[in-house]
């Protein structure tokens, strides 16, 4: 089949990469002409694993192809796939400039039928909105279907997540549409469901929401835990070993982070809001998660109410392991907030310092793990990088100028602490003091 991406962040070009894997002929599209001459030379702007290989092999056996002109990649193409930003407005809706402005380019370049695909992550409704833009600019010369087929990936597991894809949901109107995408599915080998263009978008943020509200739970329940002695990794595992409840996205910590949860769940409260419908537990899960990071600050503080001239080691800045990607990450704000309160902080990660520095000011970092930690006063784990999780602690006993760790992931085993000389304190177990 002949597909065409509109847009080459993680999802445009994950799954564009992915179709051209699976045997399609795939031509991306953005409007960065800089990010397009470079992937074109394999040189990829974000990091992934196992997707560099995978561009760079497609792009050798010609399957794989990028562009500005969305006209060359439209021509011969069956389906589009509409991939660009949608990102939290001011008010807290999604912002569908991007989605908007696609639609009038793909309506004034239509050459005959094609299906029309949103994998952006869009507000229910989005779908008629797109189709009535592009009939307005095609001037109704040509037939189209517009079909909805939300993205799933994970950050950091992109790649593995799209190949080895639970499901895939496709919004269609009609059986033209349906039969196009239940066949360009159908070398991923998985469930598709079949449903309206609306249900279809509301299944994408209800997972988002759902997922997110798994995390605020937890994390609440991690929280009681610290008055009463119980082990909130115990508690989820207990729970969820009940299929009903499902072991997933039990993990506490400091809250969810990232360009999806935070935004979606906003973008559905105001969703609501517009029909007059309160979206009580999701206005509660996103209260949770604001307060969830600071309780970090407050184990800190709780050891050194005064951090004048302490030295702090900050574990990771990007807001989960194995990505770049800084939005939303606890980091933003918790760096800030101990440098302002007197401490010296300095960071590490392996990958993401370049992007932090763009969002943390006069932010100090390393590369080097046991470096970073040296001479410090605490050590304070945000991210649970692999680096991180397999550490030599006797290493860091001897580097550090206090034996203290917070950890805001629970990386370690409370067992293998207890006799380690550390003051170990986490979220929602027991402190070792
Ligand atoms: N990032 C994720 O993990 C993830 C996962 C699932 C769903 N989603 C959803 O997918 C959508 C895309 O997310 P992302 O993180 O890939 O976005 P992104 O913001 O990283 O990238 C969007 C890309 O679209 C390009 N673009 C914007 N307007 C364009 C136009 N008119 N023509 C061509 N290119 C244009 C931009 O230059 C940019 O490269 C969002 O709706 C998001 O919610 C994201
Ligand atoms: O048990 C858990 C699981 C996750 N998190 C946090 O939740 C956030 C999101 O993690 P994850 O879902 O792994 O990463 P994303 O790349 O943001 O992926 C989510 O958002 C994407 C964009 O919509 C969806 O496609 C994915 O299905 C959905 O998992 C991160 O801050 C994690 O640290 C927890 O705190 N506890």
């Amino acid at each position: 089949m002949n597909i065409c991406v509109i847009g080459t962040g993680y999802v445009g070009l994950v799954s564009g990469t992915c179709f051209s894997e699976i045997g399609n002929k795939v031509t991306c599209i953005d409007l960065d002409e800089e990010k397009i001459e470079r992937l074109k030379q394999g040189i990829i702007p974000i990091y992934e694993p196992g997707l560099k290989e995978l561009v760079l092999k497609n792009i050798e056996e010609e399957r794989l192809h990028f562009s500005t002109n969305l006209a060359e990649g439209m021509k011969d193409a069956e389906v589009v796939i509409i991939a660009v930003g949608t990102p939290q407005a001011p008010s807290g809706e999604a912002n569908l400039e991007y989605v908007e402005n696609v639609a009038v380019s793909i309506g004034e370049n239509l050459n005959g039928y094609k299906v029309i695909v949103t994998k952006s992550t869009v507000p229910v409704g989005t779908g008629q909105r797109v189709k009535s833009i592009i009939s307005e600019y095609s001037h109704g010369k040509y037939e189209f279907d517009v079909a909805s087929n939300p993205e799933f990936l994970r950050e950091g597991s992109a790649v593995y997540d799209t190949m080895n894809m639970d499901r895939a949901v496709i919004g269609v109107e009609s059986k033209r549409a349906e039969e196009v995408l239940t066949k360009l599915h159908e070398p991923f080998n998985t469930e598709v469901v079949v449903t309206n263009v609306e249900t279809s978008e509301m299944i994408k943020y209800a997972s988002n929401a759902f997922l997110a509200t798994k995390i605020s739970f937890i994390n609440e329940i991690a929280n009681l835990s610290e008055h009463f002695g119980a082990d909130v990794i115990k508690v989820a595992e207990g729970m969820g070993l009940d299929k009903r409840i499902g072991k997933h996205f039990l993990q506490a910590g400091i809250g969810y982070g990232g360009s999806c949860f935070p935004k979606d769940t906003s973008a559905l409260i105001h969703i609501g809001r517009e029909v007059g419908e309160d979206l009580s537990i999701l206005k509660a899960v996103e209260e949770v998660n604001g307060k969830q990071r600071m309780r970090i600050a407050d184990k800190v503080n709780e050891i050194y109410p005064d951090l004048e001239g302490k030295k702090l080691a900050v574990l990771g800045l990007a807001f989960k392991p194995n990505t770049d990607d800084m939005r939303y990450a606890p980091s933003i704000d918790l760096i800030p907030y101990f440098k302002n309160k007197g401490a010296e902080v300095i960071a590490y990660d392996p990958i993401a310092y370049e992007n932090a520095a763009k969002e943390i000011e006069g932010l100090q970092y390393s590369t080097d793990l046991y470096e970073t930690i040296k001479d410090s006063d605490a050590v304070i784990i945000l991210t649970e990088w692999d680096e991180v999780k397999k550490m030599d602690l006797s290493k860091v006993k001897e580097l550090v100028n206090e034996p203290i760790i917070i950890d805001g992931r629970n990386i370690y085993k409370l067992d293998d602490m207890k006799n380690s000389g550390f003051y170990y304190a986490s979220i929602g177990r027991p402190t070792i003091k």
